[in-house]
């Protein structure tokens, strides 16, 4: 059987003096090292997508991580420049491809920017620099050249008993990494919480009562999940979930 294949929105990035639709090679090396599958990059257009004809053609989906931040107009928030940089292009692509492929019960993966999206697109809303709260570890992406210390696994999360990730990393502590400075502030009606840091931060997050896979984390697994336990259980988990929708869906 051929691999099954995912999509990823993209980001809008401009480099070389032009603009880009990209995503990072971590997302992509993991899809095919651990979950087995293959990745369409999926450009992102502020205007004229049709969801459907992506999803009809993909067996999975996963929105990745992004240093841009969800339009706080999409959570019936005041734009600052604080909050910023934004993408409003991946905005419009990835939050109706979430919404329509958990009604299609295609397995989703979202992942730090991807679960902020997902509780959004469902009605939730998020907080930013979320840091300056009292009480607040500072959850933001390390300043440093090499990108291995900046996705270092360097905190605590507490895996809820009973919880769907507790299928894959078990309940209690798991150690994982950070690099955000937003977070979910209200969580939207259909997601259950799944792990919480031990400041409080929600840290993931699943679909309640969905067809399938469907799990957000604010952490990064993909970095790590050729090397990491908890990292490696996540993807081939959603690789799975991913071949078992192929072959029903075939
Ligand atoms: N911008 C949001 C989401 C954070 C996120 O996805 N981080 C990934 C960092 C990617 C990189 O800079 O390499 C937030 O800050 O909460």
């Amino acid at each position: 059987m051929p691999k099954p294949i995912i999509a990823i929105p993209a980001d809008i990035r401009e480099f070389d003096g032009t603009t880009w639709h990209a995503a990072q090679s971590q997302y992509v090396r993991a899809a095919l090292n651990v979950a087995d599958v293959m990745s369409f990059i999926i450009p992102a257009f502020e205007e004229g997508n049709d969801t459907d004809a992506i999803l009809d053609r993909i067996d999975g989906l996963l929105v990745s991580g992004s240093a841009t931040n969800v339009h706080p107009s999409l959570y019936g928030a005041e734009a600052r420049d604080s909050d910023g940089p934004f993408d409003p292009a991946r905005d419009a692509t990835a939050l109706p491809l979430i919404r329509r492929a958990l009604e299609r019960g295609i397995p989703l993966l979202a992942i730090c920017r991807g679960i902020q999206e997902l509780n959004v697109a469902l009605g939730g809303t998020l907080a930013t620099e979320i840091q300056e709260q009292e009480g607040v570890w500072d959850h933001r992406k390390p300043q440093h050249p090499d990108r291995d210390v900046m996705y270092s696994i360097r905190q605590d999360v507490i895996v809820a008993e009973g919880s769907c990730i507790a299928r894959y990393l078990g309940p209690g502590s798991v150690q994982v990494n950070s690099l955000h400075r937003q977070a979910i502030s209200k969580t939207a009606p259909g997601l259950q919480v799944e792990a919480l840091a031990e400041d409080g931060t929600i840290e993931a997050v699943s679909v309640i009562g969905a067809k399938g896979f469907a799990i957000g984390v604010q952490w990064h697994p993909e970095y790590w999940a050729e090397t990491d336990a908890p990292s490696r259980a996540l993807f081939e988990a959603f690789g799975d979930a991913v071949r078992t929708y192929a072959q029903t869906k075939a």
